[in-house]
């Protein structure tokens, strides 16, 4: 290559040489080349989040004339293009990295002071007049930066990706429940034959389950709302001006619109990844959940010719490379999988989380990863699993019937009248000989066929007692 296809910049440790065309400079080259590990590049959710740091900043520097006008100006306008979605691909720097992440801050330190010198109509590595270190980054470090990055990278996340998902399942949950209250079927317990419930309470139960979730997440991220900024290196806030912190807290707010607040204590703020790991564990518990959801869903449409089949879920695709006619569970599936790595991402920002020491937690750039991402597959599996699969699944009521009907376990709405174990002996006796329940208790004459009708309503055993009716039943 020719000479004019690079520019050279230098550092403390030397000279290199930048490809032109290049935003990021040589503290992002030379990270380029430390870390060649897992070719994951960063979040574009948490490169907007330092990029709104960092027109945040630029703008409140400006204002206290800690950095001249054009240049805060300049720096606003660079922003702002990445956030608009432009050099996208100048964030090259591989998710392991530098601890605490110095490495991807330099890369966005030096992506907008490279764009600022253009607007400003200078040469990209022109960094007198905007320096990435100097400028970009005016009283600010990697250590207060990069936590504060989390939170607004967790709450833009949560925000946009995981509780809209989480309304529409829940939405989607509470239309079958509407949709399937009168279908009864078998109840089952360890497995095996319990007493009849109703398929619409499946899905109300499923529905609330989501619900208290979305509530114990919410509540766990009010806690990203708390924000260190300000604390510079140390926590100590050296190198910046009195009134940047408050400033700069309250224009995050307006970019993000959502109420961010000063720390108490700049140097907790930065120490603890409390509020990481804290909603980190909701997640993981959605995640818990989800997979026991997704494992029923797969369970009842088991078959068709050698299962459940009490629900069919939409078909979304060929369910097999050799088998003809084949539909598979998919969604339920990949909704498992992602949960489990979820959870896998949790046990890695708890071991991240324990790891700091003295002044800083320097794993913070595995934590921003996995939970920005943990919140993100999170919401676009619910996405995926509400409308591909259960907007879409539908009931068969007789075949739900029938093995409510067949449950031995109805036996137990007997218990009142006749007493456990003349039931049991009622339901070994029907295991034993094929006799239906009914034929043997009539049999017996333990009960009369009309008592009998009463005790033995599908209906009624299957609807969920509630305070109205206990009271009824007891006056
Ligand atoms: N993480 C760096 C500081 C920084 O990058 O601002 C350190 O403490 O060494």
């Amino acid at each position: 290559m020719s000479d004019s296809q690079f520019r050279i910049e230098s550092d403390s440790m030397g000279d290199r040489q930048i490809p032109s065309s290049a935003y990021y400079g040589i503290q992002t080259l030379r990270a380029r080349s430390n870390f060649a590990i897992s070719g994951i590049k960063p979040l574009p959710t948490y490169v907007d989040a330092c990029i709104i740091i960092k027109k945040a900043t630029a703008i409140v520097n400006g204002k206290l004339e800690c950095i001249p006008q054009d240049v805060s100006q300049a720096i606003v306008q660079a922003a702002d293009e990445v956030l608009e979605g432009k050099f996208r691909d100048q964030f090259v720097v591989d998710v392991y990295q530098a601890g605490a992440g110095t490495s991807h801050h330099m890369n966005v330190n030096e992506v907008l002071a490279n764009r600022a010198l253009e607007i400003l109509g200078s040469e990209k590595g022109n960094y007198k007049r905007v320096s990435p270190n100097d400028h970009v980054n005016y009283g600010q470090s990697t250590n207060d930066v990069i936590p504060t990055a989390i939170r607004i990278g967790g709450i833009l996340a949560l925000s946009k990706t995981l509780y809209p998902a989480l309304d529409n399942a829940i939405n989607a949950m509470e239309a079958k429940a509407t949709e399937f209250k009168d279908i009864v079927k078998s109840g089952r317990t360890h497995l095996q034959d319990a007493v009849p419930v109703r398929l619409g309470d499946t899905f109300a139960a499923w529905g609330q389950i989501l619900k208290d979730h979305r509530n114990r997440i919410n509540a766990a991220a009010a806690d990203l709302q708390v924000l260190g900024l300000g604390g510079s290196a140390a926590g100590t806030g050296l190198n910046t001006h009195p009134q940047y912190r408050v400033s700069a807290i309250k224009i995050i707010s307006e970019l993000v619109n959502s109420p961010f607040k000063e720390a108490t204590h700049l140097m907790a703020a930065m120490q603890s990844m409390a509020p990481f790991v804290n909603v980190s564990g909701a997640l993981r518990n959605l995640a818990q959940d989800l997979v026991k959801i997704s494992h029923d869903l797969r369970l009842m449409d088991s078959g068709p010719k050698t299962g459940f089949k009490e629900i069919q879920l939409p078909p979304v695709q060929p369910g097999s490379s050799i088998m003809p006619g084949k539909y598979n569970p998919v969604m339920a599936e990949m909704t498992s999988m992602v949960c489990f790595q979820v959870m896998g991402y949790d046990t890695a920002i708890s071991y991240a989380g324990q790891a700091g020491q003295l002044e800083l937690n320097v794993m913070m750039p595995l934590i921003a990863y996995d939970f920005i991402h943990s919140i993100e597959i999170l919401g676009n599996t619910l996405q995926s699993l509400t409308s591909r699969c259960i907007q879409g699944i539908t009931a068969l009521p007789e075949r739900c019937l029938d093995y409510a009907e067949a449950s031995l376990a109805l036996v137990t709405a007997l218990n009142p009248h006749i007493g456990y174990l003349n039931a049991a002996a009622i339901a070994k006796e029907s295991m034993e000989t094929g006799k239906s329940l009914r034929q043997i208790v009539l049999e017996k004459q333990l009960m009369s066929e009309q008592e009998l009708s009463e005790v033995l309503n599908l209906k009624q055993m299957s609807t969920i007692v509630r305070e109205p009716r206990t009271a009824t039943t007891n006056s």
